[in-house]
């Protein structure tokens, strides 16, 4: 799939005159981005040890001090060899405000430098949007902005701080360029749903603005998405939780009563998620799952909780009612519908701006081959990641203390208000999600056992919430297997 050797290439544009401080960066840097990688919270596969690295590609995008380097490495793990895209800054000395990016010291024909992660950069990272606007391009990298999109360059860069499986870049709070980090062969989900639902005019997105694209074999690959920056926005997450702490702050006080209730909002999100859901069907259409479809998806699940039981021991004790849960998909006596979703919906993926909620990241859940993010899947497994969504939120404060079954209720009643809040909203536009119970239990669980892995390799102390949820799903719900 990949060459062996690091290949240099010019310039994609060329900059400043001075000279290149290193040459074979993606090779000096083998031995250092072994140790480098794993410690970066997007990099994925963190459970297993780095058997390898190599560099498959190095382009220079601009020369000089400090010089910027687009890098492609190849890391091989016990599951696979996968693709990371990596942009790397080189300065002859490092300034403190740069530190916390080191990546090692490395050799030019001048003297040693040191590279560094060269999205912290705020001189260099602006490189980028200047390129996207220029539509530079080269054999294998493409910058170019959406048609009839004018850009603005020269403006301030900050990166994103909250947690995330890529790297976002903010410029002067106009645009936000997401680096997508694991490469995969193929348009990203992210790009593709965003230009068609911008198509069809939903106004439940950030529009698309510009891409960094490639060629990776012959194959097209996606490296980034310039979008609008959606200024004074709050997150879904960060709303959920403020509600949740008022909530326990008054231990007296239902749900209902307190004065950070979220119900209204979850019944909007359920709106724009179902008026999104139309949104795609209208521009990508729609489909029936047929009994060898089903008989797919079912099998996939049970594929994906083997293999997390192979590996997590906690899960065990559940995997007879999982795979029970997911052998009643095959006798529910309803139509299953299939189209273009999210497929990876989460209070933490929808902001709430000053005129309604947008979704983002249409990139589908990190860990799945594209293949599989970009298939048809029920809008309900959306549904269910909103569902499994407002569970997390609900119980995530009380991780860490002590056991209290007052907490436990309130947590359970905030869970239930907002869970019906938003398959309200979403019955109001779409399919009420609560008349296909099998389905919707099915999927959730699919879900919590994809959370269950993810908190196992990102934060362990978070794995109480997902396994309670697999455990409380487990056990009640035989009554909706139909
Ligand atoms: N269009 C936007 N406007 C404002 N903030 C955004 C926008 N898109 C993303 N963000 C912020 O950037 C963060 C990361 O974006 P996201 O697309 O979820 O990245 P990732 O795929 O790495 O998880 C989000 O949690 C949100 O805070
Ligand atoms: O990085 P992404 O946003 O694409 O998604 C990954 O990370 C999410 C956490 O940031 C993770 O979501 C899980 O935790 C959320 C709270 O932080 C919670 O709202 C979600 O319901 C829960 O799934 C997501 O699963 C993962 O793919």
């Amino acid at each position: 799939m990949t060459s062996p050797e690091p290949a240099k290439k010019s310039p994609a544009t060329p900059s400043a005159s001075s000279a290149r401080l290193v040459d074979d960066l993606g090779a000096q840097l083998v031995g250092p981005l072994a140790d480098w990688l794993p410690a970066q919270r997007w990099f994925g596969s963190k459970g297993q040890e780095i058997a390898g690295v190599r560099p498959i590609r190095t382009y220079t995008l601009q020369d000089g001090e400090p010089q910027l380097e687009h890098l492609l490495v190849a890391v091989d793990q016990a599951d696979g060899e996968h693709l990371y895209q990596l942009l790397v800054g080189v300065r002859r000395s490092l300034p403190e405000y740069l530190e916390h990016g080191r990546i090692g010291t490395v050799q030019g024909p001048h003297g040693k430098a040191v590279a560094y992660d060269a999205v912290l950069d705020p001189d260099l990272a602006g490189r980028l949007v200047e390129l996207i606007a220029a539509g530079a391009h080269t054999d294998e990298l493409t910058f170019a902005a959406e048609p009839g999109v004018e850009l603005e360059t020269g403006l301030s860069s900050r990166p994103v701080t909250t947690e995330q499986s890529n790297t976002s870049l903010i410029f002067g709070n106009l645009y936000i360029l997401k680096l997508f980090r694991r490469i995969s062969p193929g348009l990203s989900a992210d790009v593709e749903l965003h230009r068609a639902l911008r198509d069809v005019g939903s106004t439940h997105i950030a529009n698309p603005l510009g891409s960094i694209s490639g060629d990776l074999d012959g194959k097209p690959v996606t490296y980034g998405m310039l979008q609008d920056f959606l200024d004074n926005t709050a997150d879904g997450w960060a709303m959920a939780e403020g509600s949740v702490r008022d909530l326990i702050g008054e231990a007296d006080l239902h749900a209902s009563e307190v004065g950070g209730d979220f119900a209204s909002e979850a019944y909007r999100l359920g709106e724009a998620v179902a008026n999104v859901h139309h949104d795609l069907a209208l521009s990508l259409g729609t489909a029936q799952l047929d009994r060898a479809g089903l008989e797919r998806t079912v099998a996939t699940m049970h594929r994906r909780l083997d293999k997390m039981v192979a590996t997590i021991a906690e899960l065990a004790d559940y995997a007879g009612p999982l795979h029970s849960a997911y052998d009643a998909l095959l006798t529910v006596g309803y139509p299953i519908a299939v189209q273009r979703i999210h497929g990876d919906l989460h209070l933490g993926q929808v902001l709430r701006t000053l005129n309604g909620w947008v979704l983002i990241d249409f990139e589908g859940e990190p860990a799945r081959p594209l293949p599989e993010r970009s298939a048809y899947m029920s809008p309900l497994q959306d549904v269910a990641g909103m569902l499994r969504s407002f569970d997390y939120a609900a119980r995530h404060l009380l991780v860490g203390l002590a056991p209290d079954p007052q907490l436990d209720y309130r947590a359970n009643e905030w869970a239930e208000r907002n869970r019906g809040a938003f398959c309200d909203g979403y019955a109001s536009v779409g399919l009420d999600p609560r008349e296909q119970p099998a389905l919707l239990r099915a999927l959730e669980l699919d879900k919590a056992v994809y959370e269950v892995a993810y908190e196992h390799n990102n934060r362990p102390t978070w794995l109480p919430i997902p396994l309670g949820s697999v455990a409380r799903l487990a056990s009640d719900g035989a009554d909706s297997q139909r």
